[in-house]
Parts: C-alpha cells; structure tokens; sequence
C-alpha cells in the first residue's frame, strides 16, 4: 500500500489546495500537496520535505487530522492528512499549475484526487 502524508495547511480560515499539472498521474486533479513516505521516513519528514520541494513552502506541522484508505484502479493508498499552518512559500511549482487557498466549505466544488473527498468532512 502507498502512504502518502499530506498537509491541510492553513492561512487564517483557508486551505491551500494544489492542481497536479499534466505529465503527473491524476493530473488536473485538485489535492493537498504532500508525496510518498519514503523507507526510513516519518509521515511528518515526508511532508516537510515535500513542501519545501514541491513549493518552497515552510510550515508548522500540528496534529494529524484522519486518514483515508483509498483503491484506485492502479494501487491503493493510505492517505494521512496533518493540519499545518503556513509559515512562508517561495510558491516556484513543480508538481502543480495552480494553486488556490480556500475556504473549506468550497472544497467540495473542486474536482479533488478521490482519496482526498472523504476528507473535507473533517474540515466542515
Ligand atoms: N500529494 C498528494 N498526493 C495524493 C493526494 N491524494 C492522492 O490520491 N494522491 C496520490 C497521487 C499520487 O499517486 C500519490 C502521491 O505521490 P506524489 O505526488 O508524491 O507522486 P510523485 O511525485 O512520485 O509523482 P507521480 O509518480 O504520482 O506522478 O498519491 C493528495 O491529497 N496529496
């Protein structure tokens, strides 16, 4: 199984939410940026370094909000959500081609990666 750790990082009420650019899989999808947990890596380690690759971004790591066990066609995924809050970003995107920051009752009218809807009721 694949275990992603992702960040809802809040700005005030918030939420950062990245679009997968193409070339990626599930591009155009919509998702909480964050990446695989590598051997020998903790979730929180994973995430702060895909932050900061993937965005140039810094922030604080808080709790862990939920999880979600997802099958996708191709592979399932253990998706671990942190909350976060933003600290600063150099927002020079790698991984996507857009980014939005968001209120979390408005999340619902973004087309998000699957794994990532049964999320947003942990924000509402
Ligand atoms: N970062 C992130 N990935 C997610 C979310 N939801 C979701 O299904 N995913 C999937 C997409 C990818 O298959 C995987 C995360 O891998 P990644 O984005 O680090 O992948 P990668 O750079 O190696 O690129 P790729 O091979 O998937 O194109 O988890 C989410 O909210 N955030």
């Amino acid at each position: 199984m694949l275990k992603v750790a992702c960040g809802i990082i809040y700005k005030g009420d918030e939420i950062f939410i990245g679009r997968r650019k193409e070339g990626k899989s599930m591009a155009g999808k919509w998702e909480f940026p964050g990446g695989k947990v590598e051997e020998n890596e903790s979730k929180k380690s994973a995430l702060i370094r895909e932050l900061r690759e993937e965005l140039g971004m810094a922030v604080n790591v808080h709790e862990k909000l939920g999880t979600n066990i997802h099958a996708y066609d191709a592979f399932t995924i253990n998706l671990v959500a942190y909350r976060c809050s933003f600290i600063s970003a150099k927002f020079d995107l790698t991984d996507h081609d857009k980014f939005e920051w968001v209120l979390p009752y408005n999340l619902k009218n973004y087309d998000l990666a699957e794994a990532d809807i049964p999320l947003i009721n942990l924000l509402l």
